[in-house]
Parts: structure tokens; C-alpha cells; sequence
């Protein structure tokens, strides 16, 4: 694999990190995004969904590891329709799926490191960037401890690390805080806020708190569309005391997926 420059890999901005129009995106045999429009810019989106609502497949479609079935999707100014090279988007993605593999023998300077090479990141800024997503995500004190001696936790920290080591542009995380103890998810909302003041960063996660604490904005998807965008304030907006949940937002996400399941089944 070639090295790339630094002038290849310095950032572009595009208006809209992620635009997607009626976009259709397959699991299997299942149409699990089926018909979704979303736009995306810079700043932190929390996707939130039930159980089965296509968070992960939507979020594997935007990393361009799942190819479109249908509509249109722009990753980063490169439209992911099976003809444009997707290299330049794809070294300037960071992504945390939600099962992530790993050589349980690398330590976690190998593993991140590794992923970087994979982004072909120039080779004399890899230490260096390296040291600092693992500073990032408070694993300093276990850089040379092997994967396989960590605890849940650390490993997905490990996972949050190489998503952030080439300061990507669009960074997606499939929810990153499952297995993170009170402090450490404090620590990742704030790490969040930060990456999202100049990229577009989006997590899944079925904490709706974790949203309403480091997001700029909500997405939320049920059956595979979109089915409100917006602030998180304006989420609470939309619940009252007769809707599930223990906080405003908790209500209001409550309130507006049994409209939208209502809509559907007329
Ligand atoms: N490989 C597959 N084959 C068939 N159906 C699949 C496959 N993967 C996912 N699905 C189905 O696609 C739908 C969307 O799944 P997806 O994992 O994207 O949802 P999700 O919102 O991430 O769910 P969760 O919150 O449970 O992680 C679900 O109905 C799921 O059962």
C-alpha cells in the first residue's frame, strides 16, 4: 500500500458531510433503510432509533462498507453509487462499528497504528497521531497492554481511538458507549463536543440523555426512515406527561415515534 501525502489528505470542506435522498440500503435480504433522506453537517448528530430501525445499516452505508440498493447517498462529496473511487473519502472516515474485529495479540499502540496504515495516513505523522487519539480516549497508561488484557470498556476505547487517529472528517460511531462505566461515558460526550466543533460526527446509541448532553442535533430513524430532525431541546417539545419515558426528551422521542408508527399503519 502506497503513502499518501499530506497535501492528499488535507481536509476538503464540503457543505454537507452526508446527504442522502430516498436512500435505500439492504441487511441481508431485508430493506432495512427504505427510502431515508437525511443531510449532515458539521457538528454532533445522535441517531436514535428502536431496536431494528436501521441505525447500524444506515451507519455501515455511510462508512461505504454497504453499497446503496436504491436512491442517492454523498459521503463527503464522493457519490457512493458503485462508479467514483471512494479512497479519498474513505481515509478522511473514521468509523466504530458496533462489533469490531481485532488481533487480540496487538497491543493497543499495534491496533491503532495498523488502522491508521489502513487509512494510509502519511507514515511520519502516524506515531504522533497515534499517541494522541490514544491520549484522547484515556488510554495512555494501557498504550502497550495487548488487547485480549483489556476490559470492555478499555476495548471500546480502543475501537473510539482508531475511528479518531486521522482527525477524520466524518466519523461515525456505533454505540460507543455501550460497556463504559458513569465516568468514562462523561468523558466520551465530552471528547464528542470536541471532535464535533470542526467535523460531522455521528453516534448511535439508545441513551437519549447521552444525546441531549453532547449532540448538536437528533436523527431519528424507525424502519429505515427518517422520522425527525432537529435540536434536542425541540425534542422535548414534542412529549408531555402521558408519554413514556423519565426526562422531556425521553417523552418527546416516545411521542413522536408512536405518530410516525400511527402515520404507518394508516
Ligand atoms: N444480515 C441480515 N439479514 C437479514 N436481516 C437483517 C440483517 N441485518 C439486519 N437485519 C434486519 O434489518 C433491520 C435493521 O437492522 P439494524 O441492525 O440496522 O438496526 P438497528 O437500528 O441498528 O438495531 P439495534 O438498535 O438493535 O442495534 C432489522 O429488522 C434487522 O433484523
Amino acid at each position: 500500500m502506497r503513502a499518501v501525502s499530506t497535501a492528499e489528505t488535507a481536509t476538503t470542506t464540503h457543505p454537507w458531510a452526508v446527504q442522502a435522498e430516498a436512500l435505500k440500503v439492504r441487511a441481508g435480504r431485508h430493506l432495512a433503510v427504505d427510502g431515508l433522506d437525511l443531510r449532515l453537517a458539521t457538528g454532533v448528530h445522535g441517531l436514535l432509533g428502536p431496536n431494528g430501525a436501521g441505525k447500524t445499516t444506515l451507519m455501515r452505508a455511510l462508512a461505504t462498507v454497504l453499497k446503496p440498493a436504491g436512491g442517492r447517498l454523498t459521503v463527503l462529496g464522493r457519490p457512493v453509487d458503485g462508479r467514483a473511487d471512494l479512497r479519498p473519502a474513505r481515509r478522511a472516515l473514521g468509523y466504530l462499528p458496533q462489533h469490531f474485529g481485532y488481533y487480540p495479540r496487538f497491543t493497543v499502540r499495534e491496533f491503532v497504528t495498523y488502522m491508521a496504515w489502513l487509512k494510509e495516513m502519511p507514515k511520519v505523522a502516524i506515531p504522533a497521531a497515534t499517541q494522541r487519539a490514544i491520549d484522547r480516549v484515556g488510554l495512555s497508561a494501557k498504550a502497550d497492554a495487548r488487547l485480549r488484557t483489556l476490559s470492555g470498556g478499555m476495548l471500546r476505547r480502543a475501537g473510539v481511538a482508531q475511528a479518531i487517529v486521522n482527525d477524520p472528517q466524518l466519523l461515525l460511531m456505533d454505540e460507543p458507549t455501550v460497556g463504559l462505566d458513569p465516568e468514562q461515558r462523561l468523558d466520551l460526550r465530552e471528547l464528542l463536543r470536541d471532535l464535533g466543533t470542526d467535523a460531522c460526527v455521528l453516534v448511535s446509541t439508545h441513551l437519549v440523555e447521552d444525546v441531549v448532553a453532547a449532540c448538536t442535533e437528533v436523527v431519528l430513524v424507525n424502519e429505515g426512515r427518517l422520522v425527525w430532525q432537529g435540536a434536542p431541546a425541540a425534542l422535548a417539545a414534542h412529549g408531555d406527561d402521558g408519554h413514556a419515558g423519565d426526562s422531556p426528551a425521553e417523552r418527546g422521542y416516545s411521542a413522536l415515534l408512536r405518530r410516525h408508527r400511527a402515520a404507518a399503519a394508516r
